[in-house]
């Protein structure tokens, strides 16, 4: 498919606080580049239909190069019908208070039937970034209700625990984002995550020599850049969503047209049984893309004080997959 194909790209929960900040940046050419033009479709609840009207309404007044259509759904099957990218935003934010597990439950229907209707309808190129919590979770529940979509295709959002760790990383060593590279989040999107420097490459120095500083590390570094949806929902009274949004648009840019040379991302993705994570788990990894393809890097040395912190949140990973369960084909 060239590059400047037309993409149908349909975003759920598009009248919500992420699809709001998501929307427009789309339209403009940031997720897909500036020589591709775009055909949204916008899918909600049915009383939330009027509120993504309106924001239909505000993405006409962009006057958006690229942008050849906006069209709103409250059916998922139509919404989805040849769709190229879903941006799986729509279910329940945590709020204040509310823990993340509580949210399993609750979210994990919407997620199967999506992925469900995806099989059925979707473009046969589809690509899935869930972002709705649990995401990695979720993504494998749409996945496994999608057995003709290759399970590479279903992706869920770690980029913005990626991107945190960059910033906080950048406030320790006196330098800005784009002096760092090679960090990794592993895991679950969830406080168990954990950000990696010991590969990554600070602004001429390494990552371990910062990494010496065990009690930085440890008590401030890893659960600052783990709790940082805790510490926004306290923070703003409400769940972070113009860094989620960047963040969903940075996953999507990357897996289509690259990951910087000499640098990756991080992604949530399912193991192909790599780095002892259990085959299937949808696990937050060291990535690149090429050729539309996000390919994990293979081969770095993990030491013991980052094994231990894979492996449980790999653990709670299994652990979700457990609980759900019962919405899990045979
Ligand atoms: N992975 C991440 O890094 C990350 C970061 C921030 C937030 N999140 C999660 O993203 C999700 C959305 O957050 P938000 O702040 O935009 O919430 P929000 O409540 O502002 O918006 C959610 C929207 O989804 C809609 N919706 C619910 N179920 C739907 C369905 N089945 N189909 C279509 N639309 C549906 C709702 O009507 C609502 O408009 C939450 O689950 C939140 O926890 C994930
Ligand atoms: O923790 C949450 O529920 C919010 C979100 O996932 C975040 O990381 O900001």
């Amino acid at each position: 498919m060239s590059s400047s194909h037309p993409a149908v790209v349909t975003v759920t929960g598009a009248a919500g606080h992420i699809g709001y900040a998501a929307l427009f940046r789309i339209a403009a050419g940031a997720m897909l580049g500036h020589e591709r033009p775009v055909h949204l479709r916008l899918l909600e609840l049915p009383h939330a239909v009027s509120a993504a009207a309106g924001t239909a309404m505000e993405l006409d007044d962009g006057a958006f190069e690229q942008l050849l259509s906006v069209d709103i759904y409250d059916d998922p099957r139509a919404a989805f019908d040849g769709t190229d990218f879903a941006l799986l935003i729509g279910s329940r934010p945590r709020s204040k208070g509310m823990e993340r597990a509580d949210l399993l439950q609750a979210n994990a229907a919407i997620f199967a039937e999506q992925g469900a209707i995806l099989n059925d309808v979707a473009a046969e190129d589809l690509r899935v970034i869930v972002v709705g919590n649990p995401a990695n979770t979720n993504a494998a529940i749409a996945s496994a209700h999608a057995p003709d979509i290759p399970a590479e295709r279903f992706t869920a959002l770690t980029r913005l625990d990626h991107n945190r760790a960059i910033a906080q990383l950048a406030h320790r060593a006196g330098c800005v984002a784009r002096e760092i590279s090679r960090v990794t989040v592993w895991g679950n999107h969830s406080p168990t995550q954990y950000p990696d420097i010991f590969h990554a490459r600070v602004a001429g120095r390494s990552g371990a020599e910062l990494a010496t500083d065990r009690t930085w590390l440890e008590d401030d570094f890893i659960p600052t850049v783990a709790k940082r949806g805790t510490a926004i929902i306290e923070t703003r009274g409400a769940s972070s969503a113009a860094s989620a949004a960047s963040a969903t648009i940075d996953h999507v840019h990357d897996w289509v047209l690259g990951t910087p040379a000499d640098d990756w991302t991080s992604a949530a993705l399912p193991s192909p049984g790599v780095y002892g994570v259990p085959e299937g788990l949808v696990c937050s990894f060291p990535v690149r893309a090429v050729a539309g393809r996000w390919e994990i890097v293979e081969g770095l040395d993990i030491n013991d004080f980052s094994r231990a912190r894979i492996d449980a949140s790999v653990a709670e990973l299994a652990g979700e997959i457990a609980a759900v369960g019962d919405l899990l084909p045979a």
